[in-house]
């Protein structure tokens, strides 16, 4: 089977993907929108992508490219602990660096310790941590830095100046498995954290109440919703659509009737799927 992944080699995204599927064969993205495209092209049979950040939230890039193509379903979603780390070239001094680089996430979510220990020095968005840390490692001449895991350190041959430099310890991203097919994911070797449903729904038009009227489809029939969220749909400010993840086991019975209602009350649904969550090692 060929996954692809948010590459390149060493990206937090790689080790999720490598413990999610440990005995098939990688294939590194430059970007969210490549895995996407890869999986709808049917280039690769699934893909690995990041969807929400303890610290920083949802990554908008997945949410957006989820809507944006309704043939592409969730297999599973698995949380794995992230460390950042400040990294330079070996030939070079901390003291002497002029801009950081990594991805926008990684960024945010060490943007307190950048800001009080590096204030002064830019910092600038990269496709991926790793991308960051091959790109530091390539340019020994250039005065830059990169905050990344510790693969990407050992892999690229850098050293580490600052450990654990994320703002909050507790630091966990959660990664989807996205395929067309949709199927149930499993694995006896990964603890299993719960199983959800995921749904993209759009409602009809502006009017009140429009948001309780859905919302109400899930609750008179007491299914627990562990997740809300609104991201906006680009054809207008307040324009919206809502991703929600219902908990717990698929009810053939339950949810297709609470799929029905909502068709009925005329929202529009697109139901990614009913997926296990598992836990990973960092
Ligand atoms: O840049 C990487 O290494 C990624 O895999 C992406 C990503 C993200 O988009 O959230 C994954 C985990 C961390 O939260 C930081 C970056």
């Amino acid at each position: 089977m060929k996954i692809a992944f948010l590459g390149p080699h060493a990206s937090f995204t790689q080790l999720a993907t490598t413990q999610l599927f440990p005995n098939e064969e990688l294939l590194p993205q430059a970007n969210i929108l490549d895995c996407f495209a890869a999986v709808e092209r049917g280039e690769v049979d699934k893909a690995v992508v990041p969807l929400e950040n303890s610290i920083e939230g949802t990554v908008s890039m997945t949410l957006d490219y989820l809507y944006k193509t309704p043939s592409i379903k969730i297999e599973a979603e698995a949380v794995m602990p992230i460390a950042h780390h400040l990294m330079i070239h070996p030939d070079n001094k901390i003291e002497d660096v002029e801009r950081i680089y990594s991805h926008p996430q990684a960024l945010a979510q060490s943007f307190h310790f950048l800001d009080t220990h590096y204030k002064n020095i830019q910092r600038q968005d990269f496709s991926s941590t790793a991308a960051a840390a091959k790109f530091v490692s390539e340019n020994p001449d250039q005065r830059i830095a990169a905050v990344a895991n510790q693969f990407a350190a050992n892999l690229y041959g850098l050293k580490i100046t600052n450990r654990n430099i994320q703002d909050f310890e507790q630091n966990h991203t959660r990664f989807i498995v996205i395929s067309k097919e949709g199927h149930f994911y499993k694995n006896k070797n990964l603890e299993a954290l719960g199983e959800k449903s995921g749904l993209l729904i759009t409602l009809p038009e502006d009017h009140a109440g429009g948001l309780h009227q859905v919302l109400s489809v899930f609750a008179w029939r007491k299914m627990n919703l562990s997740k809300i969220e609104s991201r906006t749909l680009k054809t207008g400010l307040g324009n919206y659509f809502f991703f929600i993840n219902v908990a717990g086991e698929w009810n053939p019975v339950l949810h297709q009737n609470a799929l029905q209602e909502l068709e009925s009350i005329h929202a529009s649904v697109d139901f990614l799927g009913n997926y296990k969550e598992f836990l990973l090692e960092a």
